[in-house]
């Protein structure tokens, strides 16, 4: 009903805040749009599930989280697609594995102090009732 749009308009907020706070960190450039096939055709080789922060944003507006877990999952595709592609020793995998790390613990970071855990049970109620 119309709280419970209410509720996850608050969520897309919420989620587009992180999104663009991530997008804005320079550390987190090369996450920001997603890996140029014609620059790396072996990407899809390797990678089963592209993700980076334009396309997060995309998933938001197309209402496709109604969790902050749902948005995580994909939030962590971008930092583990890295680690993943960019196993070496040389110092560009080294520095990407860097930021991606970086990455995984600023969200973490943003989500345990900005995230109240009621009302994240609210959207876990409405994800369990549709
Ligand atoms: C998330 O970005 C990546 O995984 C690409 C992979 C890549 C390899 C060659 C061109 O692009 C990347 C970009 C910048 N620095 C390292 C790796």
């Amino acid at each position: 009903e119309e709280q419970e749009e209410d509720v996850l308009r608050e969520l897309r907020l919420f989620l587009r805040n992180i999104t663009e706070r991530l997008s804005l960190d320079r550390r987190f450039k090369a996450f920001t749009k997603p890996v140029d096939i014609e620059e790396v055709p072996d990407y899809l080789m390797v990678i089963k599930k592209p993700m980076d922060l334009s396309t997060l944003l995309t998933n938001i507006d197309e209402h496709k989280y109604i969790t902050i877990g749902e948005f995580m999952a994909d939030a962590d595709l971008i930092w583990k697609n890295a680690l993943e592609y960019n196993p070496d020793s040389d110092p560009m995998d080294r520095n990407i594995r860097h930021r991606a790390c970086a990455l995984k613990d600023t969200v973490r970071a943003i989500i345990r102090d900005e995230l109240d855990e009621d009302f994240e049970r609210v959207c876990e109620e409405i994800r369990e009732s549709r």
